[in-house]
């Protein structure tokens, strides 16, 4: 079938390219020039395993094609998806600026009837929007059908989890429109969910909502491990072995960051106070994130007194591992902590720089590799398991620190290891390891 996407992020990037790896033709499309002329230089605008290959293959063999002329993209399109971002807005809803404009765009574009199917996570209600806003700009007796398809990827792993996912939800308002948007992904193989419009969209963030809820969860029961000796380790695993509980989303930590679950947590408490429910439970997954992205911060100024002029190093800056993105990452709060408390910040990342650099431009210093950001300093914060971090020797942490204080936020290390190599290791939910002797 013939589809454009209107958003080419995270999310319509990876849709494009694997719709066309199952064989439709596509094009993207995007207001970013340099994001689309890098594209048809078959460069990925953002790091997710897997992407280049899949941009390249499908460039080569003319199955997709990157433009910012809108216009042309839509007017004879049988499909349009819509995948640009919906930010948070000031009060915590969702800003649906970019929604808007390019519905508009749709509208003013197509040249014959068409199904637009939203990607993008949007409040019970904005696909009526949409219609509307579409259609106000038709000139002419077009029919526009409304599809919602929530989105359900996780950045680092998006390709696999979109050949792979648990099922595809799809919303519509006409039987029809279900069934060509079933058709398109029937090659997938995946269960597929059929519903009405409104519920779709309650799908995708009650979904958010849920394991946002259990990362909040498992990480208050982290804190009282700490408090009565406990290990969240073997707790995750004691409750996740129950089937009706599930062993995924209990890794314990410093929160959830990204660009979704801070954002449509806050969307949903949103979207219930605006029908006068106040979500009570939502509010206290939201506050306990929140202060848990300052307990390591915290907890080493209890452990070494004020960190004025102390070397921290922070290894891990993006939001989680495999990925470039760091909306919303812990590390960001925590390079904030660090400097307000006046310590000098030595940052490593495999993948984020650039970024990062533009956010703090002259306060921190970006390292190239883990040796460089640890070597001399007071103490090291581990805020992104990266598969590098995990796998770093821990006997250098005692070779070139100033004294091996270690505050990790990912429990990356076994406390029999840190114990072996002599470190002062503290993690989340486990008790803390003392060095016997110092450097
Ligand atoms: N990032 C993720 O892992 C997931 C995101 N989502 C949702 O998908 C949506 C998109 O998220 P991301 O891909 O992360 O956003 P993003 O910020 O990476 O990409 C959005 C893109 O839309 C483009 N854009 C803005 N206005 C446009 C217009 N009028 N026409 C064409 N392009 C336009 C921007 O230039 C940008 O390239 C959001 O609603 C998000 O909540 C849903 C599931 C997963
Ligand atoms: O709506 C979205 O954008 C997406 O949000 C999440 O995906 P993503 O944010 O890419 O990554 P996750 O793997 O869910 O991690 C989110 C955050 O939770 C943290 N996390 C995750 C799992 C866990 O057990 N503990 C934990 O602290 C991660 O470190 C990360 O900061 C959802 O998992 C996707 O299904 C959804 O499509």
């Amino acid at each position: 079938m013939k589809v454009t996407i209107a958003g080419i992020g995270y999310v319509g990037l990876v849709t494009g390219v694997c719709l066309a790896e199952i064989g439709h033709e596509i094009t993207c499309v995007d207001t970013d020039h340099k994001k689309i002329s890098d594209l048809n230089k078959g460069e990925s605008p953002i790091y997710e395993p897997g992407i280049t290959e899949l941009i390249k293959h499908n460039l080569a063999k003319g199955a997709i094609r990157f433009t910012t002329n809108s216009k042309q993209a839509y007017s004879f399109a049988e499909i349009i998806f819509i995948s640009v971002g919906t930010p948070e807005s000031d009060d915590g809803s969702a800003n649906l600026q970019y929604i808007k404009e390019a519905a508009e765009e749709i509208g003013q574009s197509i040249r014959k009837n068409v199904i637009v199917v939203t990607k993008s996570t949007v409040p019970v209600g904005t696909n009526e929007k949409i219609k509307k806003w579409i259609e106000n700009k038709i000139t002419g007796r077009l029919k526009v059908s409304i599809v919602s398809n929530p989105e359900f990827l996780r950045e680092g792993s998006a390709i696999y989890d979109t050949f792979n996912g648990d099922r595809i939800i799809i919303g519509a308002e006409d039987e029809l429109s279900a069934n060509i948007i079933g058709d398109l992904y029937k090659p997938f193989d995946l269960p597929i969910i059929k519903t009405d419009i409104r519920s779709a969209e309650m799908i995708k963030y009650a979904s958010n909502a849920f394991l946002a809820t259990k990362i909040s969860f498992i990480n208050e029961i982290a804190n009282i491990c700490e408090k009565v000796g406990a290990n969240i380790e073997d707790v995750a695993q004691g409750i996740g072995k129950d089937s009706r509980i599930g062993s995924q989303f209990l890794s314990a930590g410093i929160g959830y960051g990204g660009s979704c679950f801070p954002k449509d947590t806050k969307a949903l408490v949103q979207i219930a106070g605006d029908v006068h429910h106040r979500f009570e439970l939502l509010e206290s997954v939201i506050k306990v994130n929140n202060v848990q992205r300052n307990r390591l911060v915290h907890k080493a100024k209890e452990v070494l007194g004020p960190l004025a002029g102390k070397k921290a190093a922070i290894l891990g800056l993006s939001f989680k591992p495999n990925t470039d993105d760091i909306r919303e990452a812990a590390s960001i709060s925590m390079i904030e902590q660090l400097l307000a408390e006046k310590a000098e910040v030595f940052a490593f990342d495999p993948v984020v720089n650039g970024k990062i650099k533009a956010l703090f431009p002259e306060n921190i210093k970006l390292c190239t590799s883990i040796d460089e950001a640890i070597t001399k300093a007071d103490l090291c914060f581990i805020a992104t398991e990266w598969n590098e971090i995990k796998e770093y020797p821990l006997v250098k942490f005692k070779d070139l620190m100033k004294e091996p204080f270690i505050f990790d936020g990912r429990n990356c290390f076994q406390l029999m290891e840190a114990e072996k190599f002599n470190l002062n290791y503290y993690s989340i939910g486990r008790e803390p390891v003392i060095a016997k002797y110092s450097n």
